[in-house]
């Protein structure tokens, strides 16, 4: 089965950020991956704006939407307060109307998403905000460690899709490998969990092309990928051509 590859560029923002101006352009780089075979744009705007603006999201929300079966998924924590000229996910997203949300429970203080949704204590809050998404014709997407308990209050709180949190297996792939059967293991028993109580399966965090087959091979039914970091710098390395050539490639293997 074919997992369909959704190309996060907070770092192409990461980089235009560095500088006045608009260069790199996101919009551009959205296009070209787009060209090159991406089946997703995704980005996780933070309130502090450290990469992704939230002047950028209706922007790429307009290029996405012109082109058939290709989505936008807009990722983050949908209790962050506006600040600044962010003006809260809810009413970003609301604005422009992604394919996906995926909600993620980051602090803004966080270098980067290291958790799932602990939804014995987040459940009851995220379930009107769950509602609401899908009622504004969105697909909901939470962002889940591999635990069955949890998958399962997932699919209590009507989210369409989990994605798992890929952090911890993707440390062990390149530090500890004695950890990786027991890992992948409990990685295919989440998704199939998730799989028999209707939830689509996506999953990120640190995948890369040494990495990614593994983890297809352990969640078979993975439907979505969406992969930031390691892209950019497959970019420096290979060209952005050659580089989503790889990614396509190890997503349809
Ligand atoms: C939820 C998730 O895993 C990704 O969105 C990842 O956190 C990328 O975000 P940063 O680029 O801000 O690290
Ligand atoms: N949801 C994960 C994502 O969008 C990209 O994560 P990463 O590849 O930048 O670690």
């Amino acid at each position: 089965m074919k997992t369909a590859l959704s190309i996060n560029l907070n770092k192409i923002a990461l980089i235009r950020n560095s500088r006045e101006g608009n260069f790199p352009d996101v919009c551009a780089h959205a296009q070209a991956c787009i060209d090159h075979g991406a089946d997703g744009i995704t980005v996780h705007p933070r309130p502090d704006q450290r990469h992704i603006r939230a002047s950028d999201v209706p922007a790429l929300a307009e290029l996405v939407a012109g082109v058939k079966q290709v989505e936008f998924n807009v990722e983050g924590n949908p209790f962050a307060p506006a600040m600044g000229s962010y003006p809260g996910f809810m009413d970003l997203v609301a604005a422009s109307k992604p394919d996906q949300c995926t909600l993620v429970p980051d602090s803004d203080a966080q270098l980067t998403s290291d958790h799932g949704f602990d939804l014995t204590q987040s459940g009851a809050k995220l379930a009107p905000i769950i509602a609401r998404l899908k009622d504004q014709g969105m697909r909901v997407s939470l962002f889940m460690d591999p635990d069955i308990s949890q998958i399962e209050l997932a699919a209590k709180l009507g989210a369409d899709r989990i994605e798992l949190y890929t952090g911890p297996f993707a440390e062990a792939f390149k530090q500890h490998p004695e950890k990786l059967p027991a890992l992948l293991a409990q990685f295919g028993a989440a998704a199939q969990a998730a799989t028999a109580l209707g939830l689509g399966v996506n999953a990120g965090h640190d995948l890369n092309l040494h990495n990614l087959g593994a983890f297809r091979q352990a969640v078979p039914a993975l439907l979505e990928v969406s992969i930031g970091h390691a892209f950019v710098v497959d970019c420096i390395a290979l060209g952005l051509p050659a580089a989503m050539a790889a990614y396509v490639k190890a997503c349809r293997a």
